[in-house]
């Protein structure tokens, strides 16, 4: 998808890097990285086991404080040489869903339990939470298993119903972790399909770290890091302002 020419970034990283540890034991995990990803993108975080993917996906879910340099997520600035936000807790409520290799649903919750579970925490009543879990399993295409405990549910099930627990808040900001690694490659290509229905359809720039080949000509851009260097940037596509 073409991005506006005007179109406001989600996320912004400017000269953002990483070290764990210090001294001898210093682990330069990501080095200063400028990063941009906008409403509607889908956009794959790729590079060798070691690179830095997962550290750079928990910097912008502010996770990992950074050692240098500044974020911003949807316009707001919340970090620049310290955090810039009293409550990182309701911003990663608010504005970021999560979404992991294996989907960590909870076991003795059914499906539609799982999603209403968020939604109880955001602040919705009973009968509001379970109405809107059942709406998001039915846009991820999996409402038929509402009342389903996560043991009996396939593996691309079991990822689309944590796809919609992440999406329970209407997160702007999706971050996945290898979320089809344990897919084959067809239930993969679903899953990637349903983020980019919601990407377009939210508005909501999802970032999605990778290793799985099967899913590698699927995103809008890819962005490649080696040694915590980006090594390769695809720029978005820009196409007319929206207004
Ligand atoms: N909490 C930590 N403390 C110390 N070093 C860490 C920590 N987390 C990651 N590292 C190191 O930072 C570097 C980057 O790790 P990271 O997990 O971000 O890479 P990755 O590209 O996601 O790797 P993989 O594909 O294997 O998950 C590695 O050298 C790793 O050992």
């Amino acid at each position: 998808m073409p991005v506006p020419s005007d179109a406001h970034p989600l996320v912004e990283l400017r000269g953002v890097a990483k070290t764990y540890g210090r001294g001898e034991v210093a682990v330069h995990a990501l080095k200063a990285t400028d990063l941009r990803v906008y409403p509607g993108e889908v956009v794959g975080l790729l590079g060798p086991s070691g690179s830095g993917k997962t550290t750079l996906l928990n910097l912008v879910g502010c996770i990992v404080e950074p050692t240098e340099g500044s974020l911003s997520l949807d316009g707001q600035t919340v970090y620049d040489g310290g955090w810039r936000c009293a409550d990182l807790r309701r911003l990663r409520l608010e504005k970021i869903g999560f979404i992991f290799q294996f989907h960590n649903l909870l076991p003795f919750l059914t499906a539609g339990e799982n999603v209403a579970v968020v939604l109880d925490l955001a602040g919705y009543s009973g009968a509001a939470a379970r109405d809107r879990a059942r709406d998001l399993l039915d846009y991820l295409e999996v409402g038929h298993r509402f009342g389903t405990l996560p043991s009996r549910l396939s593996g691309g099930e079991a990822q689309r119903v944590a796809i919609a627990r992440a999406l329970a808040n209407r997160p702007r900001i999706i971050l996945a972790d290898e979320p089809t690694a344990a897919l084959d490659s067809q239930r993969a290509g679903i899953v990637l399909d349903l983020l980019r229905k919601v990407a377009v359809e939210q508005q909501a720039a999802i970032l999605v770290v990778s290793h799985d080949e099967k899913i590698f000509d699927r995103f809008d851009r890819r962005i490649v890091l080696r040694d915590g260097r980006v090594v390769e940037y695809d720029e978005p596509a820009h196409g007319p302002a929206e207004a």
